[in-house]
C-alpha cells in the first residue's frame, strides 16, 4: 500500500482531523479528506506522534543471536512505536569496524521494519585500550556518527580525550556509561540502605556521578559533543545542570526504568531486576523526572538489554543486567508524564533525532514531513506478558503489571509497519 488514510486523529493532542500519507510522506492534513485508493485507518480517540527514536538499544547480532537479532529486535520497536533505533556495539564481534557496522545496518535494512543506525565501539573489542576505526566507521555505509563502549566506561581519562577531539571533524559524538571501574568492583546493586540490608556489593551513586564531573569538563576542554547513557542518579543531574549552564555541549538519557523502578526490587533476589546502572533510590526517581521536565536531561533511551534464559533466570550474582525496554516505553512515559504529548514527542522522538544526527525522523506529521509516525491509544490499559513479547528475550520488570497506552499502528516511510496493534511482517 502506498497510501494510507489516517480518520479522525488526534496530532500531538489536538482536535481530530485527518491525516493523508502517500509516497513515503505526509501528503495532507486535514478535517474530511478522501482518497479512494489509500487504506483507511480509524484512529478515532487515537494520538499521532512522530515515530519514536531510540538511542540506545542492544540488538545482540551479530553473537548473540538467541537473545535477540536485528529482526526481531526491530519487530519490538516498530511495536513500541518506534521508527529508528541506534544499536549499540556490544555484540560479539564488536561493532569497531566498518565492516561491522555495515553488516549491523545492512540487517536492519533488510529486516525493513525501523531504521537501525548503527553505533561504533571508541575502543578496539571495548577493551578500553587503543582507538577503534572511528573514520572509517563514519566515512562507512553505515555513516556512524555515536561512538560508546556502552557496557563498559571509557575509563581513562586521555583515551577519552582523544576520542572526543577525534569525532569532532565529522561532527561526531561519544556516549559514555559512566561507571569509574574501580568503585564498582563485584557491585551487585546500588550502594544504600538496600544493599546494607541484603549483604550485596553496592554500585554507589559516586561512581557514575565522577566520570560525568570529568568527562564534561574532558568535553569542555576541548569543545567536542558529549552524550552521557542512562543517568540514573541525583547528583548526576546535578552535575548535568551545572555544565549545560555553562553551556558545555553535552546531552544526556534517562531509561524507563530508571523512572520507575527503585533499589526496592532487589529484595525479591529476581535478577529480572539487575542492570547496570542499578535501580537507585525514590529520591533519584523525583530528580530524574524533574530533570526530564526541565530539559536537563534530553531524551528517554530504553537501554533494551534482551538476555537468553540462562543468563537471567539464575542466583542475582551470576544475572547478567539489563532489561528489556522498547516495547513498554511509552507506556512508562505515559505514566510517568502523563498525556504531555509535545513533551513526549520532543524527549522520545525529536531531540533524540536530532542528537543522532537522523534528519528523516523526529518531525510532526504535517505535510511535507518523512511519513515516520505512530498512533497511541491512550485510553488502552494492557497487563505485560513477557511470553506474549515481539523480542526474542523475556527479561522484561514489568511482567504482569497493568500499564496504560497502547501502540494501535507505526508507519515506516509511509508503509505500515504495525497495524491493529499487530507487526506487518
Ligand atoms: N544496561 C545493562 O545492564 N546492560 C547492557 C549494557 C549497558 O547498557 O551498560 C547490556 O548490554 O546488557
Ligand atoms: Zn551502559
Ligand atoms: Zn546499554
Amino acid at each position: 500500500m502506498n497510501a494510507y488514510l489516517i480518520r479522525n486523529v488526534s496530532v500531538l493532542g489536538a482536535a481530530p482531523t485527518d491525516v493523508l500519507i502517500r509516497d513515503g510522506v505526509v501528503a495532507e492534513t486535514g478535517p474530511g479528506l478522501s482518497a479512494p485508493d489509500a487504506g483507511v485507518v480509524d484512529a478515532d480517540g487515537l494520538v499521532a506522534l512522530p515515530g519514536l527514536v531510540d538511542l540506545h538499544t542492544h540488538l545482540r547480532e551479530p553473537g548473540r543471536e538467541d537473545a535477540e537479532t536485528v529482526e526481531t529486535g526491530s519487530r519490538a520497536a516498530a511495536l513500541g512505536g518506534y521508527t529508528a533505533v541506534c544499536a549499540m556495539a556490544n555484540t560479539s564481534p564488536v561493532a569497531d569496524t566498518a565492516g561491522v557496522v555495515e553488516q549491523v545496518w545492512r540487517l536492519g535494512r533488510e529486516a525493513g521494519l525501523v531504521d537501525v543506525q548503527p553505533i561504533g565501539a571508541v575502543t578496539v573489542g571495548l577493551a578500553g585500550e587503543r582507538l577503534a576505526e572511528l573514520g572509517a566507521m563514519a566515512d562507512s555505509a553505515a555513516r556512524v556518527r555515536i561512538f560508546s563502549d556502552d557496557g563498559h566506561c571509557v575509563a581513562d581519562p586521555r583515551l577519552m580525550r582523544r576520542a572526543l577531539e577525534y569525532v569532532k571533524a565529522f561532527d561526531g559524538i561519544i556516549a559514555q556509561h559512566a561507571e569509574e571501574p574501580r568503585l564498582t568492583e563485584g557491585a551487585q546493586m546500588h550502594e544504600g540502605e538496600v544493599s546494607t540490608r541484603l549483604g550485596l556489593t553496592g554500585w554507589p551513586a559516586v561512581a557514575e556521578e565522577a566520570i560525568i564531573a570529568r568527562d564534561v569538563l574532558l568535553a569542555e576542554h576541548v569543545g567536542s559533543r558529549l552524550h552521557v547513557c542512562h543517568v540514573s542518579t541525583a547528583g548526576s543531574v546535578e552535575v548535568l545542570r551545572q555544565a549545560k549552564a555553562r553551556g558545555v555541549r553535552v546531552t544526556a538519557e534517562v531509561t524507563p526504568h530508571h523512572l520507575l523502578l527503585t533499589d526496592v526490587r532487589a529484595e525479591t533476589y529476581d535478577p529480572v531486576f539487575k542492570v547496570n546502572p542499578p535501580l537507585r533510590t525514590a529520591t533519584d526517581i523525583a530528580a530524574l523526572r524533574a530533570a526530564l521536565v526541565d530539559g536537563v536531561i534530553d531524551i528517554i533511551a530504553t537501554d533494551h538489554a534482551p538476555h537468553a534464559v540462562e543468563d537471567k533466570e539464575c542466583e542475582w550474582a551470576y544475572a547478567r543486567p539489563g532489561m528489556l525496554g522498547l516495547e513498554t516505553a511509552l507506556s512508562i512515559a505515559l505514566d510517568v508524564l502523563g498525556p504531555e504529548w509535545d513533551l513526549i514527542a520532543e524527549r522520545m522522538s525529536r531531540a533524540p533525532a536530532r542528537i543522532a544526527g537522523l534528519t528523516e525522523h523526529g518531525h510532526d506529521p504535517a505535510p511535507g514531513a518523512p511519513a515516520n509516525l505512530t498512533l497511541v491509544d491512550p485510553a488502552a490499559r494492557r497487563v505485560i506478558e513477557p511470553a506474549e513479547l515481539a523480542s526474542r528475550s523475556r527479561n522484561t520488570p514489568y511482567a504482569r503489571m497493568t500499564l496504560p497506552g497502547r501502540i494501535v499502528a507505526t508507519f515506516l516511510r509511509g508503509e505500515a509497519t504495525v497495524l491493529d496493534g499487530k507487526a506487518i511482517k
